[in-house]
């Protein structure tokens, strides 16, 4: 027998020890939340299915929903009611504003210096005023509406030309070029790039943060590396590091040839490098200036994290918002009869009327609803022990809301709670910001996402033109209700079978 299964063998009686001898339904005599009975070692996680929130809402059919798994090591409460995700994310979010951290956030985001994943506390504020007074304010998107409007236009051309030659397209694979398009550009001043596979990494690092690693819940195998992610994650992380230094270096060298540029029109990169150099000048001039600096590393960690963070989940969101249009026929010429009337069909959408589209508003919501994009959002971590209606949540617990479940719950959509139907939002007055905790494809409270406004316009954007430009007809043969909707999960869920093909025909008065 090798070595290294004898250690195996070793770590896994050793740590099976722990948990016989530790009883799982309470500690120190509190009761901890209910939950199926785990097994040594592995806990629950034979329990988890390969589209988790689907088989979490399950068992939380069965446990209630504040329910407790132990996931590895690690002790997880999954929240699946609207009312319960009140308390966690808003009565008692301070409490459930911390992050787990894992080896990916480690290798992969600096040992988290972004925002994403770094530790709640003075650090993290610092991070997030920067990066919505500085990145994802209003000012800054608004002025990126130029970008947007000629990338879509380039798209048009390519659509049109389609249309005239009564071509099929793969409407998935345009979509994701044109937020490629924008997400690059916005953050880092230019397109994707072939010679520095700048997607291929991206799309890696993505792949990775939302990968299942055994490490994190079973730190005892962690040296093993029994799936071979730790290998994958040091490697990429030498690849990310070349990249985004490239980048650096070359809006500094630009910046040299070029002077300082117009701050309204700056990409990301050029904003933070022009932070780091007034907070170098600040410090230098006070030496007790600022408890934070910006190092080079925190630039690249959140730059990876606001193209992880756009890209994605826009693409995903819209993509499930069309293939639904395309089952639904009735809703899509309800839109484009909002859209006719709003807009008319002799120009073309414009970022200042997407306010008036009442129905595009329900549209976007119901296709949250049903796909949000991060069905558990993304983990969180309790920074002290605490009893939440009757139950003990320990120091540590990994906290998972189910948005997925809480979306599809009948007492709160009724029995249709699986169609997809806009209409149900008329006269209801329920956001997408997180105030209201039966709808929370953003998150909500501390930790919520920072990107609503950016990813709302994207959306927005996007589903009114392509639908007030054409009309959209599946190839011959083939029906809506045929559309396959299954589910692929990741750090974004999105359609497994990403292609999505489509005839286009050009609706628009002029051009
Ligand atoms: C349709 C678009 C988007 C969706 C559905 C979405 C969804 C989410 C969700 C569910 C969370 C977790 C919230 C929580 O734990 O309560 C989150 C966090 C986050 N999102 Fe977004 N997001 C979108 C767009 C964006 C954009 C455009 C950016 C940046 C450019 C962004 C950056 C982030 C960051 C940095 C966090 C972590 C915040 C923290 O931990 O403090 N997101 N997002």
């Amino acid at each position: 027998m090798s070595p290294t299964i004898i250690l195996a063998i070793l770590l896994i009686f050793l740590g099976s020890l722990r948990y016989i001898l530790i009883p799982y339904a309470s500690k120190n005599g509190r009761k901890l939340p209910p939950g199926p009975r785990p097994l040594p070692i592995i806990g629950n996680l034979h329990m988890l299915t390969t589209l988790p929130h689907r088989g979490l809402r399950d068992l939380a059919l069965k446990y209630g929903p504040i329910m407790s798994l132990r996931l590895g090591h690690v002790r997880t409460v999954i929240v699946s009611s609207s009312e319960a995700a009140e308390l966690f994310l808003k009565k008692y979010d301070a409490v459930f504003a911390a992050r787990p951290r894992g080896q990916a956030s480690n290798y992969v985001l600096y040992s988290s210096k972004g925002l994403s994943f770094s530790e709640y506390g003075p650090y993290w504020r610092h991070m997030k005023k920067l990066i919505m007074s500085q990145l994802l304010c209003q000012s800054k998107i608004e002025s990126f509406t130029g970008l947007r409007r000629e990338a879509f236009l380039s798209l048009l051309e390519e659509l049109k030309s389609a249309a005239a030659a009564r071509e099929v397209i793969d409407i998935s694979g345009k979509v994701g070029e044109l937020i490629e398009t924008i997400t690059y550009r916005m953050i880092l001043g230019r397109g994707n790039d072939d010679k520095d596979d700048l997607k291929g990494i991206i799309n890696e690092v993505l792949s990775l943060i939302g990968a299942f690693n055994l490490a994190d819940y079973v730190p005892l195998l962690g040296p093993l590396d029994l799936q071979g992610q730790t290998r994958r994650l040091k490697k990429l992380s030498k690849r990310i590091d070349q990249l985004m230094e490239n980048i650096l270096v070359q809006h500094e060298q630009a910046r040299e040839r070029q002077g300082e540029c117009d701050s309204t029109h700056e990409d990301f990169v050029d904003v933070l490098l022009s932070l780091k150099k007034q907070h170098d000048i600040n410090s230098q001039a006070d030496d007790n200036h600022q408890a934070f600096t910006i190092e080079r590393d925190n630039i690249k960690a959140i730059l990876l994290e606001m193209m992880g963070g756009s890209f994605d989940t826009s693409f995903t969101t819209i993509l499930w918002t069309f293939a639904e249009l395309l089952r639904n026929p009735r809703v899509m010429k309800n839109l484009q009869a909002e859209l006719e009337s709003v807009i008319g069909t002799g120009k073309m959408v414009e970022e200042r009327d997407l306010g008036k589209l009442e129905y595009l508003d329900m549209v976007v919501k119901e296709s949250f609803r049903l796909h949000p994009v991060g069905p558990l959002l993304i983990p969180r971590e309790s920074r002290e022990d605490t009893t939440i209606e009757g139950y003990y949540i320990p120091k540590k617990s990994r906290i998972l809301v189910n948005a997925w479940a809480i979306g599809r719950d009948p007492s709160l959509w009724s029995q249709n709670a699986d169609e997809f139907y806009p209409e149900r939002f008329i006269g209801k007055d329920i956001d997408v910001r997180g105030h209201d905790f039966e709808l929370l494809p953003f998150g909500s409270g501390r930790r919520g996402c920072p990107g609503i406004q950016l990813g709302l316009v994207t959306v927005r954007f996007v589903l009114a033109q392509l639908l007030h430009c054409f009309n959209w007809e599946l190839p011959s043969g083939m029906e809506g209700k045929n559309i396959d909707m299954t589910e692929s999960f990741g750090l974004a869920v999105g359609r497994a079978n990403s292609d999505l093909l489509v005839k286009p025909t050009y609706r628009l008065l002029f051009g």
